[in-house]
């Protein structure tokens, strides 16, 4: 996990400077260079789509290289994700660059992707898996880059295999002040969906580890 972490750390800071860099076509041009020997490194040894990493824990909902929380990831920011005192999960972040979508702001489609995130786990944490059935998001005001923000997401009401979700972003210095509005469905795939999507996911040792099992969410901080 140290290793994977010290990557995805170097990676990150990479991704930072590769959007924000002013350097020259010279300097762009060796720095690929290195970039390419890091890869071939990395290739000598890949596993097949389906084969969960070895750190990966599905019943805890561990992914090491999951876009938003993934401390391997380069392309996470990554998010921390806690149980929140008053209901639901939320997690601190400050966005650089990499992210921008309007000048000085967020991307729209990150903030779906962060929402996504934060709505299932919100489900996950209260014990109800789903996948995403239904994602609306609201713009209120546009998400400023290089601030620290604040990001929830609390279960609205259950029924059956149907959760509605909630969860909003906002800057941590206003946090009342909902600059995107978040409402799901989250929804338990019926068992012959479950078992046609993730009939050949295994672990690291070859064991067949589909998702959705009753779960300890403790991939949530306490
Ligand atoms: C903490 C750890 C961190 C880890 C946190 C990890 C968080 C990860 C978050 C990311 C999650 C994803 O990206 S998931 C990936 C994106 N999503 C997908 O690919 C899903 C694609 N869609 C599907 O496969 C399917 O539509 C399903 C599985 C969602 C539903 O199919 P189904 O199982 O046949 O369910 P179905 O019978 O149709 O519906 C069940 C009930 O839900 C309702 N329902 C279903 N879909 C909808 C809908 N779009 N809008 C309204 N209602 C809906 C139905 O009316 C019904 O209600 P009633 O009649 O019972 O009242």
């Amino acid at each position: 996990m140290a290793a994977v972490t010290e990557l995805g750390t170097a990676l990150r800071a990479l991704v930072d400077a590769s959007v924000s860099t002013a350097v020259g076509p010279e300097e762009l041009r060796a720095a690929a260079a290195e970039a390419r020997r890091a890869t071939a490194l990395l290739e000598a040894d890949r596993r097949p789509p389906g084969r969960l990493p070895p750190l990966d824990d599905p019943v805890a909902f561990r992914r090491v290289y999951s876009p938003v929380t993934g401390v391997g990831s380069a392309v996470a920011p990554p998010l921390t994700l806690r149980g929140d005192p008053a209901g639901g999960v939320r997690a601190e972040a400050t966005l650089g660059l990499l992210y921008e979508g309007p000048p000085g702001y967020l991307h729209g489609g990150m903030s779906g992707l962060l929402m996504d995130h934060l709505l299932g786990a919100a489900a996950i944490h209260a014990g109800l898996w789903g996948m995403t059935a239904h994602l609306e998001l609201d713009y209120r005001g546009p998400v400023p880059l290089g601030v620290p923000l604040v990001l929830r997401g609390w279960v609205e009401r259950n029924a059956g295999r149907r959760t509605d979700v909630a969860g909003s972003i906002a800057a941590a210095d206003a946090p009342d002040r909902v600059l995107v509005q978040a409402t799901g469905i989250f929804v338990t795939p019926r068992a012959e969906k479950m078992d046609a999507y993730f009939a050949t996911v295994t672990d690291a040792a070859g064991r067949h580890t589909p998702p959705g099992r009753p779960t300890d969410a403790t991939a949530v901080q306490p």
